[in-house]
């Protein structure tokens, strides 16, 4: 069963790999994509927060925001609400994809209690996973993670290979 995870420091482009490898692997017919994809929501040029998007549906929330009012992150609130309903959910109803993307298990995602049960359930199933993971988190589920999938860890060199080496390996694997 494969599983990849891409780390590496703060805006190396972790998101853009995963982002570009689901976007080869989605050209091939039948080959169905779940699970979540964050990004960032931008108002007047400056960063107001994150989003989150059911990767299968395209229904999209807030996961954290200078606006919210939930747990902090940095400077940022995590939408609790969003992260069960959307997040949670993606993972949960992607059980019947051929690859499941979870962009990613980072700080403000491990404050949902459902968020992690829903990431647990996946662990536990047979299904091909793409994550990106926090690069230094101590959370259990992180550590559990960078023990049991192949760790890739992106940078300037690599960057623009990478998503073409990842969608050849799930490719194989069919
Ligand atoms: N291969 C690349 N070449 C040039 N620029 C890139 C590349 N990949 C990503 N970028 C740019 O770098 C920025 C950060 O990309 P991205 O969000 O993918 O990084 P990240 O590592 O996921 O960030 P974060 O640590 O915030 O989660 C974006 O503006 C993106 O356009």
């Amino acid at each position: 069963m494969l599983r990849i995870a891409v780390t590496g420091i703060p805006g190396i482009g972790k998101s853009t790999v995963v982002a570009k490898a689901a976007e080869k692997l989605a050209d091939q017919p039948g080959f169905k994509i779940g699970g979540i994809q964050t990004a960032e929501i931008r108002k007047e040029g400056q960063r107001e927060g994150f989003s989150i998007m059911d990767l299968a549906t395209g229904k999209t929330g807030v996961l954290g925001s200078i606006r919210e009012s939930g747990p902090r992150v940095g400077k940022y609130h995590v939408n609790l609400e969003d992260l069960e309903k959307i997040g949670a959910n993606a993972l949960r109803s992607a059980m019947d994809c051929d690859l499941i993307v979870i962009d990613e298990v980072g700080t403000m995602e491990l404050k949902s209690e459902a968020f992690v049960s829903a990431v647990k359930v996946v662990l536990e199933s047979d299904k091909p996973v793409l994550a990106v993971l926090h690069r230094s988190s101590s959370h259990q589920l992180v550590q559990r993670m960078r023990r049991e999938f192949e760790v890739l860890v992106v940078n300037e060199k690599n960057r623009d290979g990478l998503p073409g080496k990842i969608a050849n390996r799930f490719r194989e694997m069919r």
